[in-house]
């Protein structure tokens, strides 16, 4: 080989020689109908600013925080400030039963928090599986020419580091640490037939972690109020789907599929090390005592 083609950079042929788009050939980028699966090297963040400064947008951030799960807020509110969508117009949406008890933390320039008091339960499966409705509403009579993109993210979560504009997309979930490069058969699904959110052995994708929803807000309308239909029609056939609101996500992600992923690096659980694959850990769950925090086993 010539010492010319030696040096010839090929990867840097197609993607304009940029520095932060390098490849990742250890993990898959792309999902079987061609939404990316965000991961560090796989995009320019200066040309997504690029692209999303320029239009300007309001991102609404739903966080819920009911009973002791207020505890979770300080960290997660200060950590979002310093990583989660820094630079754009942010505009947090806080549910709680507790609106004393949210901790005062200084936002950055265009960032804003409105505190929604909401009563909570006695059980932890019907405080987590009730955000649908809550997202529903709140799209509906809220956020409708307040914003243009949305996210929802469990309060026992932290960011660590860049969480920006490459999230973004029409609809977006998120691959669930615990069951990356885990076959089908091992995802858990709800198995029930008699559940909508039943899942046959010889479908499914990923597994989705309910902890991330993200997209457009018709879409995310869209998506929350499906959910809160199907959870409905569970209740009234008294069951309640194994994993709540999250195996409903994942039956809705199989039928509507989400045109971007976001890798296990904005959802990461710490207690599983850290793979080579994890190149950078956006946001990570707080390894938190269930029993202690939980209203109900
Ligand atoms: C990482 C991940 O994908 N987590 C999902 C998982 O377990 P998790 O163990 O992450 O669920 P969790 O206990 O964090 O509950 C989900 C969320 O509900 C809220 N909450 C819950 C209980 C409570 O007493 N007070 C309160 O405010 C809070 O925002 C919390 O983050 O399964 C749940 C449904 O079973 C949800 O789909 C979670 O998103
Ligand atoms: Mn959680």
């Amino acid at each position: 080989m010539s010492p010319e083609l030696e040096d010839f950079d090929f990867f840097a042929m197609f993607t304009s020689k940029s520095k932060s788009v390098t490849g990742r050939p250890d993990v898959s980028t792309i999902t079987p109908w061609l939404a990316p699966i965000v991961w560090e090297g796989t995009y320019d963040l200066t040309v997504i600013d690029n692209i999303y400064k320029q239009q300007n947008i309001t991102v609404a951030l739903t966080v819920f925080a009911l009973g002791k799960y207020v505890r979770f807020l300080k960290d997660f509110l200060e950590s979002a400030e310093q990583h989660f969508m820094v630079g754009y117009r942010v505009h947090y949406y806080l549910f709680t039963d507790h609106p004393d008890e949210v901790p005062a933390v200084t936002l950055g320039d265009g960032r804003q928090l409105t505190v929604i008091k909401t009563e909570t339960s006695n059980r932890w499966q019907e405080i987590s599986l009730r955000r649908m409705e809550k997202i529903e509403k709140l799209i509906e009579k809220e956020l409708t020419d307040k914003a243009d993109y949305i996210f929802s993210l469990d309060v026992d979560c932290k960011f660590y580091a860049h969480w920006g504009a490459e999230s973004l997309g029409d609809l977006v979930g998120v691959q669930h640490a615990g069951f990356f490069g885990k076959s089908r058969k091992e995802f858990t699904y709800e198995r029930r037939p008699e559940s909508q959110a039943f899942i046959p052995f010889e479908e499914g994708d990923y597994y989705y972690g309910g902890a991330v929803i993200g997209g457009r807000l018709d879409k995310v309308h869209k998506l929350t109020k499906t959910c809160r239909m199907q959870l409905d029609v569970d209740r009234a056939n008294h069951i309640e789907a194994v994993w709540q609101e999250e195996s409903h996500l994942n039956k809705y992600f199989l039928y509507n599929k989400p045109s971007k992923m976001l890798s296990p690096e904005y959802l990461w659980d710490e207690t599983k090390g850290k793979p080579s694959y994890m190149k950078v850990v956006r946001c990570s769950q707080v390894v938190k005592n269930y029993a202690e925090v939980r209203p109900n086993p």
